[in-house]
């Protein structure tokens, strides 16, 4: 999938490896929290304010989204870390292909549109380089809550209109654990009539967060957290009373815990929360790295000598499939030899290629990659293909000899807050070129 505006598509990161990684870094809003509150903003009439939202491509692509309904979306410029949403006056629940081919998580405006206008007319998303994605259980949960639904010409077309009494409260058990399925079934069941339970909800520390907000909002949600969410819904929501602070980027931390784990050296993460990163801490101190952790901080320390360490993706609370791309760029220059094991997407190894042309020993076998610490990477010229695959990639360059140029760096951009500028902070030789 693309992302990125025009002027920034050809940005380059070039990185010299080798330095040490010292100091502090504060660790960003979470993009995968910020993206579907930043679409609950819809549920209400009343101006939505938030905080620690994060600098990123695809929170862009969503102001940008909101403002094509109507809505007036914007960034604050003494604070850039606060956003305000005033969806009153949206006037046309349309998402257009143009805007959400450039990021998935457009999907999340279909449930808070139906919910509050009874319609909503909703681009499929493009196709991503990480696997085939479908939507079919955002739609079928939504059917379950009474949607009429149609797919025509590239777009779901959903109505639910209020004259007939609009969503009603339903029963849903999703196929498989989805994490913006049980977003968008979420925001719909709070206006929805009745009660709705969503089995099998997935549990990931963003739906809480984003929960909790729906609840500061007059959402009536218990069991948020766990694999079932009880909604009741309400008539109509308010915008949360001082406004909403996204939950810290869980996987903005792990890369920069990854990073410092490579390269060597001592760094302190603020605003992180380690108890949404167990299952990746547990496997750092596998790898050798040090690591101690307060409520909100996080402190990482390693002389580069790591051993290799297995590991296989899955829901939360277990590994993260979008730390896995990060977590074997250290594995390949570890000592030993890992398996790593994606369960979660069926085309998440697009790293592999490129890391090896750094000079990692990896074999691919279906769902499995089998990776053969080396002794040191070689710098070379290397394409992003995803977002963590990008991650992967600059933790590789840190590490490895020589020069390494990562190109297409849009798709760090859509979900890294200034990562460049934070590892040169941090001593890292990195620079952006256009
Ligand atoms: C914006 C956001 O929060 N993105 C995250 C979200 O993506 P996203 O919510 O898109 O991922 P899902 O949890 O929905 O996907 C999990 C699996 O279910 C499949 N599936 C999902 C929905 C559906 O209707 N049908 C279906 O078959 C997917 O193809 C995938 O194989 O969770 C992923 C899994 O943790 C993360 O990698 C993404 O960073
Ligand atoms: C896959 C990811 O994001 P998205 O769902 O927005 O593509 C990710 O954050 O790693």
């Amino acid at each position: 999938m693309q992302g990125g505006d025009e002027h920034r598509t050809m940005d380059k990161l070039i990185i010299r490896g080798g330095r040490r990684l010292h100091g502090e870094v504060a660790i960003s809003g979470a993009k995968n929290a910020a993206l579907p509150e930043l679409c609950a903003a819809l549920l209400t009439a009343e101006p939505v304010r938030f905080s620690n939202v994060p600098r990123l491509q695809d929170v862009s692509t969503t102001l940008k989204l909101l403002r094509n309904m109507g809505a007036v979306a914007e960034r604050s410029e003494s604070r850039p870390d606060e956003v305000t949403i005033d969806a009153g006056p949206v006037s046309s629940p349309e998402a257009p292909y143009d805007l959400v081919k450039t990021m998935r998580a457009s999907i999340l405006v279909l449930g808070p549109l139906l919910a509050r206008f009874g319609e909503a007319t909703v681009s499929l998303p493009g196709g991503c380089a990480i696997g085939s994605r479908p939507v079919d259980q955002h739609i079928k949960g939504l059917q379950a809550m009474g949607a009429q639904i149609s797919v025509e010409h590239g777009y779901i077309i959903a109505k639910a209109p209020k004259a007939s009494g609009g969503l009603r409260g339903a029963r849903i058990t999703t196929d498989m654990v989805t994490v913006t399925g049980t977003e968008n079934l979420l925001m719909a069941a709070t206006l929805a009539d009745g009660e709705t339970v969503l089995e099998n909800a997935a549990q990931e520390p963003e739906i809480p967060d984003l929960a909790e907000m729906l609840i500061s909002m007059g959402a009536k949600i218990e069991g948020h957290g766990s694999s079932k969410i009880r909604i009741q819904g309400v008539a109509q929501l308010h915008a949360p009373r001082g406004g909403h602070r996204v939950v810290p980027d869980r996987i903005e931390a792990g890369t920069f815990l990854c990073a410092v784990a490579a390269a060597g050296g001592e760094v302190l993460l603020k605003h992180a929360r380690a108890d949404h990163l167990d299952a990746v801490i547990d496997k750092l101190r596998e790898a050798g790295v040090r690591i101690e952790a307060g409520s909100d901080w996080i402190r990482v320390a390693s002389d580069g000598k790591l051993k290799a360490v297995g590991f296989r993706t899955s829901e939360y609370p277990a590994f993260p499939t979008d730390m896995q791309a990060q977590f074997m760029a250290l594995d390949c220059i570890a000592e030993g030899t890992a398996r790593v094991t994606e369960t979660i997407f069926e085309n998440r190894f697009m790293h592999v290629d490129e890391l090896v042309r750094l000079g990692a020993k990896i074999e691919v076998d279906g769902h499995t990659a089998i990776v053969t610490g080396v002794p040191q990477l070689s710098g070379a010229t290397v394409m992003a293909t995803d977002l963590r695959a990008s991650a992967s990639l600059v933790i590789a360059g840190l590490v490895a000899s020589g020069e390494t140029l990562v190109d297409r760096i849009y798709h760090l951009d859509r979900g890294y807050d200034q990562m460049e500028t934070k590892l040169r902070a941090l001593g890292a030789d990195i620079e952006r070129v256009k």
